[in-house]
């Protein structure tokens, strides 16, 4: 069983860890579920926006600006998160086409022995320390964490989520951005940032300062951004934030109701004449020939 967090602050125990990495269910089942949550999800979960057509959330910011804690708390409110640094790890495990290439282009010693797993803390000190080697990186993950998302966003969109949030640091440098309907950045002072990254990783100020260069200025990313959370203060506050950020985010409750509505009244409109036509067809046929 998990705890939900409701928007108004109470908890509730559920059975039900719907949201993250929950089986594709087989074809048929999938109009039935689309259909089920269409008409029940607004009861359950009426902090999500509802729409025919998903809502694509972006999530970015700088290095340890807050964004996994953005997205924890809203995965615990029922939102479905797609995290990209979990992907990122998953399209190079041991076996993947990636892992492949980049044993080509950084050689056999960023492996780990015996398990011939990626030893993640040696590829980080090379490509953090080097801009043209962290391009040959992300030239052979990008794709293939792009391939991942997408078919992530598709998966929730055939479950019929009304939401679905990305959770990519590098959100904007990789493009994604631009298939967002909004950008959420988290935001903090660079000098707040350093702090919290050498704090939570026991980095040398050095090696945070190389991370933090290694991503877009934090200026650029809140150009692009649609909407900004602060989380320069407290967690509470950030979690604060994001719960009013969420309740933005849904549309008005005539929209809601015209999707619901409107449907099954165009089906009428569409299906009532016709039917009376063909009737008229076939009554003046019968006529015609003399049936009855
Ligand atoms: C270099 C790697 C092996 C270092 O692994 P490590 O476990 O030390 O870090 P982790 O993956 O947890 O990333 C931590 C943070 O570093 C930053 N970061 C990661 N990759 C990059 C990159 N290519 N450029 C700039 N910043 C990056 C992100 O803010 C990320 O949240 C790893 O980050 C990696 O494979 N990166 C390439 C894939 C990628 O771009 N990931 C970002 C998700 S889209
Ligand atoms: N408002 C806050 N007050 C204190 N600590 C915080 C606050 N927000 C985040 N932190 C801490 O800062 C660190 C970085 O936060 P988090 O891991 O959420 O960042 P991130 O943006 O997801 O990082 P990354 O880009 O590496 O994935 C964590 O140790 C987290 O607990």
């Amino acid at each position: 069983a998990t705890t939900v967090s409701n928007l108004d602050g109470t908890t509730k125990a559920s059975n039900k860890t719907v949201w993250l990495d929950k089986p594709v269910p087989p074809a048929l089942k999938i109009g039935m579920t689309k259909l089920k949550l269409f008409l029940n999800d607004y009861q359950q979960r009426p902090h999500l926006p509802h729409r025919a057509t998903m809502k694509i959330v972006g999530l970015t910011g700088g290095i340890a600006t807050g964004k996994s804690s953005v997205s924890r708390h809203l995965a615990a409110s029922g939102v479905p998160v797609i995290d990209c640094d979990q992907l990122a790890r998953q399209v190079v495990e041991p076996g993947t086409s990636a892992l492949r290439a980049l044993v080509d282009a950084f050689g056999p010693e960023i492996l780990q022995q015996p398990s011939g797993a990626l030893d993640r803390a040696k590829l980080g000190a090379i490509i953090f320390a080097d801009e043209a080697k962290r391009h040959i990186l992300n030239r052979i993950t990008h794709p293939a964490i792009r391939r991942a998302i997408l078919a992530k966003v598709i998966d929730y969109w055939l479950r019929g989520e009304p939401l679905v949030v990305v959770d990519a640091p590098l959100l904007i440098e990789a493009g994604l951005h631009k298939l967002c309907n909004e950008v959420v950045v988290v935001y903090c002072p660079d000098d707040v940032q350093l702090q919290r990254l050498m704090k939570r990783d026991g980095m040398p100020q050095a090696d945070a300062e190389a991370r933090m260069r290694a991503q877009k200025p934090m200026d650029e990313k809140l150009r692009l951004a649609t909407r900004v959370l602060d989380n320069t203060g407290s967690l509470q506050d950030l979690f604060r934030q994001a719960d009013a950020l969420l309740i933005k985010m849904r549309p008005p409750a005539w929209r809601t109701w015209a999707w619901r509505i409107g449907p099954p009244v165009v089906l009428l409109a569409i299906l009532v004449p016709v039917i009376y036509a063909l009737v008229r067809i076939v009554v003046a046929v019968v006529d015609a020939r003399g049936w009855i």
